[in-house]
């Protein structure tokens, strides 16, 4: 059994999501930031790739406060669980997804058995896989657990993987009304391309501030 997992992520028109220094862009609006926030509140768990972590030292927390207490109201913590895909752990001691402000699973293979110790002391850790962490089993953990509602904030690398396991439900993206440009700019799935290019079934899209949000269902075949 798995989660829910679905994608939250922000896009320029062109497909980006970070320009050629991969450093955080901002391209989502206020009302896209509140939108994320929210879906950030009804999720249990936020999962990212090291990728991001070392790009842009995310907190992946729930910035409204009314949205924390009413976690709390409901029994839950007060921001979701945070997850990093990390197969060499390779996480800074100072990345702000390793303090207190939220439980943190970081997951990893035997290659990152080195600092486990010197992680535990900020975070879970676990170890799914030999070279990659094997997101199947790391996902039917996260399930095991009480995990039902997974988001995913990237980036594309991760995102590939995740696709190619027929892992992903939904994608939430917002392009956000920009054109980013550059050739090693990444993007929303990077890696290598689908050999079958993947197909999605139109959920929603509209208007939000100056851009546009649209959901898509996956449709495996
Ligand atoms: N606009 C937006 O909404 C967002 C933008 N971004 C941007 O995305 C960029 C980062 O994305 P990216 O570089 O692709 O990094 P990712 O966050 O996708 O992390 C990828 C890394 O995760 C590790 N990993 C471990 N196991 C797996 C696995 N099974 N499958 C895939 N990856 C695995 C690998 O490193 P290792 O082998 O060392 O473990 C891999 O290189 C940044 O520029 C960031 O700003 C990110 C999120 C949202
Ligand atoms: N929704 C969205 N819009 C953008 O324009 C973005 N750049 C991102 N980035 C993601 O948000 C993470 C930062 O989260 P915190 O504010 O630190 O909690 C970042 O790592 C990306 O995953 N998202």
């Amino acid at each position: 059994m798995k989660p829910f997992v679905f994608v939250n992520i922000a896009s320029s028109i062109d497909g980006k999501i970070s320009d050629e220094s991969r450093k955080q862009v901002r391209i989502s609006c206020r009302e896209d930031f509140q939108r994320v926030d929210r879906l950030r509140a009804f999720s249990d768990a936020i999962m990212v790739g090291i990728g991001t972590v070392l790009s842009d030292d995310p907190s992946l927390t729930v910035k409204d406060e009314r949205l924390r207490y009413e976690r709390v109201q409901a029994g839950k913590d007060e921001n979701p669980i945070r997850v990093v895909v990390d197969s060499r752990l390779r996480i800074p001691l100072n990345a702000k997804i390793l303090d207190d402000r939220a439980r943190t699973i970081v997951a990893t293979t035997e290659k990152g058995l080195e600092r486990v110790k010197l992680i535990e002391e900020r975070a879970e850790v676990v170890v799914f896989g030999r070279e990659k962490v094997d997101l199947r089993l790391l996902c039917e953990y996260l399930y095991k657990i009480g995990v039902r509602r997974l988001m995913v904030e990237g980036g594309g690398t991760l995102i590939n993987s995740l696709l190619r396991e027929k892992m992903i439900d939904e994608f939430n993206i917002y392009y956000g009304n920009m054109i980013i440009g550059g050739r090693n700019s990444p993007t929303v799935v990077d890696g290598e391309s689908f050999a079958d290019p993947v197909r999605l079934e139109l959920i929603s899209c509209q208007k939000l501030g100056e851009g546009i949000f649209t959901r898509w269902r996956v449709v495996y075949r």
